[in-house]
């Protein structure tokens, strides 16, 4: 059985099919997609409150990482795709075919399996949003370069060599480098698409902290393989299973006593 920790939740649980408004970052509503004539999304409806850790588990090829690509519009990218029903974000369908989606990954932050920085300094890395929003002011950039290393909980490792190459880092704080890369630009959302599962154990567990406290500032949707870290950072947790939302409740719900049998049989390893 998987343990769930215990300091994490000191949230209250949500009822998740009835958030208020204040309490909604995104709305998901009976989206399908498909890769050609291949349905990838069954149906998937789930509201993803604010300010907390949502996580996407399953078994691989479940579509964990296809819905969280719906929900910056990243699938645009892949020519054979399509989307249909909606993803409501303050009410506003970002399907819509009047949405700015240059602007709408601004505001939705995606960070991938592996630490991919640009090849500059750490300190260029960081201001990249920032310089092509054009802001140009040394102070601000300089500002916002300690907060967002700060609150990727990288700036006392990095504040002497600011100037050195991103690649200098090693793999975890390349990871940390790309997350302050995307809070510099203050989105509202942050997608992690399996975030840890290119490094070791110490730099994992110290990114599992740090989007513990993400939160306080920044609503987190994260894809992982890994119950166990689902487990430790979620505040609520969606199964898929063959491209179907099969259960999404409060983590402690899910990891204990889950309703479905499909989601019973996954935490407990029968398959997957
Ligand atoms: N670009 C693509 N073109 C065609 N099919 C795709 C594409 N990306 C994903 N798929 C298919 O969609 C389904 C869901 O894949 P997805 O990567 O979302 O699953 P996943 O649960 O994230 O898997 P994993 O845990 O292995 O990363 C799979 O059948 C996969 O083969």
């Amino acid at each position: 059985m998987i343990s769930v920790n215990p300091t994490k939740s000191t949230t209250d649980k949500l009822d998740l099919e009835n958030l208020s408004p204040e309490q909604t970052a995104l709305s998901i509503k009976n989206l399908d997609l498909f890769y050609g004539e291949d349905q990838a999304l069954y149906d998937v409806s789930m509201h993803v409150p604010k300010n907390r850790v949502t996580a996407f588990i399953g078994p691989s090829g479940c579509g964990k990482s296809t819905l969280l690509r719906c929900i910056n519009r990243m699938n645009d990218l892949v020519e054979i795709c399509k989307v249909q029903g909606d993803i409501e974000l303050h009410g506003k369908n970002i399907y819509d075919k009047d949405v700015d989606v240059a602007a709408l990954r601004r505001r939705i932050g995606m960070v991938f399996q592996r630490p991919n920085p640009f090849p500059k300094s750490i300190y260029e890395n960081v201001v990249y949003g920032l310089r092509l929003q054009g802001v140009k002011d040394r102070r601000v950039l300089d500002e916002a370069v300690e907060t967002s290393l700060r609150g990727a909980a990288l700036w006392d490792e990095v504040k002497d060599r600011l100037n050195a190459s991103a690649f200098s880092l090693s793999g975890g704080q390349q990871q940390r480098l790309v997350i302050a890369r995307s809070i510099a630009i203050e989105p509202e959302i942050l997608l992690l698409d399996e975030p840890t599962s290119a490094l070791d154990p110490i730099s994992t567990l110290t990114i599992e902290e740090l989007i513990t406290d993400l939160k306080k500032k920044f609503t987190v949707v994260i894809v992982t393989h890994n119950m166990q870290q689902a487990a430790r950072v979620s505040d609520q947790t969606a199964f898929l299973y063959m491209g179907k939302l099969i259960e999404y409740a409060d983590t402690d719900t899910l990891f204990t006593t889950p309703s479905e049998k499909q989601t019973e049989d996954y935490i407990t390893g029968r398959y997957g």
